[in-house]
């Protein structure tokens, strides 16, 4: 008999179908479900996930299933790998057979209206469950590939922690915890939205100052509101902060980045999204932390310039001229005020 627990992947996509191979590839019983029955049995046959990682060979012990409940009915431990567009449907479906099991959280969106983090409607939906949420620099393909990649997994459940890193814990995944699944939740959603920006910048030739620009007051602009919001800062100096936004402001793999890559050349938004034909959480993520940072009061000049582009017909230079010519302030000021332990919660820069 082992110890392991029996893994269930809801999601067959790009995200969902690596953690299932890289735990199959552990020696862990896994199944991944997926709502496509044609492709399911395609993976079965071949091996391959042909529509969302084309040309990676799957473990031979990863099961793939259509039938939820069958999947479930064995499972102690849950991953979640669905859009946030989706999230919450899936679950409620899945609800019944999920009381007291481990769920964990990879997706990297929030649901609106109530500004919700994907481990918050768990909560809602199975308040009996365990939680923990997975976030980092973790571009699927690569990791599929076998590169050597780093994650966390946050929760306040420490045996839970544990388990995470027993079953993806590889010679090739490093897995570390950490208590604030708040705040690597919110970095995770975050740094899609200047992924896009990102995406802009290097397909409108900008040079490499600028990305480093953007990068580093993304990182500035991301963490003013999450410690707004009452995350840890320093949960943003590590593998879900500063580290994923790093990987998906500078990797053409990401698909946030790729969708801001369509929108420089000049392809609308619906073009580039599209053309994509995966999801791209930045986008929604962009509407809605547009709206939360507004209500909250908190300045957020990288938002509202995409913003302004996407949804409002700004041209571009006239908001690239408003965000150059904005008012010289101090660098990471906020930052400085955490740490003198003066930062009030309604006094933003
Ligand atoms: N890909 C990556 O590198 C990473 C992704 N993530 C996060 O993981 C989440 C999922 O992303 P990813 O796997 O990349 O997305 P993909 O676009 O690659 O795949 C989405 C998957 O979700 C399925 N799906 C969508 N709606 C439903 C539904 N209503 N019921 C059942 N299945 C549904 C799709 O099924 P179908 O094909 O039938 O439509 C597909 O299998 C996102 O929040 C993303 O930010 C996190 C880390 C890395
Ligand atoms: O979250 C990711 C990398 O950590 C994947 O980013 P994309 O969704 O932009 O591909």
């Amino acid at each position: 008999m082992s110890d392991k627990p029996t893994v269930a992947v809801l999601g067959g996509g790009s995200f969902g179908t690596t953690l299932g191979g890289l735990m199959a590839a552990n020696g862990i019983d896994v199944t991944l479900w997926m709502r496509d029955a044609g492709l399911a049995a395609t993976i079965r046959e071949t091996r391959q996930n042909s529509r969302y990682l084309p040309d990676i060979q799957l473990d031979p012990r990863l099961q793939v299933e259509t039938d939820l409940q069958q999947v479930l009915a064995s499972a102690s431990l849950v991953f979640l790998a669905i859009p946030s567009g989706a999230f919450r449907s899936v679950l409620r479906e899945a609800a019944p057979l999920l009381a007291g099991k481990g769920i964990v959280s990879t997706t990297k969106g929030i649901e609106q209206p109530g500004f919700l983090m994907m481990s918050e409607i768990v909560a809602e939906e199975v308040p009996t469950a365990r939680v923990a949420v997975l976030s980092g620099p973790n571009l699927a393909r690569e990791m599929a590939a076998g590169a050597l990649t780093a994650t966390v997994v946050a929760s306040a459940d420490d045996q839970l922690c544990r388990e995470v890193q027993q079953v993806l814990g590889s010679r090739t995944l490093r897995v570390y915890a950490s208590q604030d699944h708040y705040g690597v939740e919110l970095g995770g959603a975050l740094k899609n939205v200047y992924a896009i920006i990102s995406g802009m910048a290097a397909a409108m030739g900008m040079g490499e100052n600028t990305r480093s620009m953007l990068i580093t007051r993304a990182l500035a602009e991301m963490t003013r509101f999450a410690v707004h919001m009452g995350a840890n800062p320093l949960t943003f100096l590590g593998l879900a902060g500063v580290g994923d936004l790093i990987v998906t402001c500078m990797s053409p793999l990401s698909r946030n980045y790729q969708v801001g890559h369509a929108l420089g050349q000049g392809l609308s938004l619906e073009e580039s999204v599209a053309r994509l034909g995966q999801v791209a959480e930045g986008v929604n993520t962009l509407k809605v932390l547009r709206q939360k940072a507004e209500e909250e009061g908190v300045y957020m000049p990288l938002v509202n310039g995409l913003h302004a582009i996407l949804f409002e017909q700004l041209p571009l230079d006239r908001v690239v001229g408003a965000l150059m010519g904005g008012e010289q302030k101090h660098d990471v000021e906020f930052a400085a005020l955490w740490f003198a332990g003066e930062w009030n919660r309604g006094e933003d820069k």
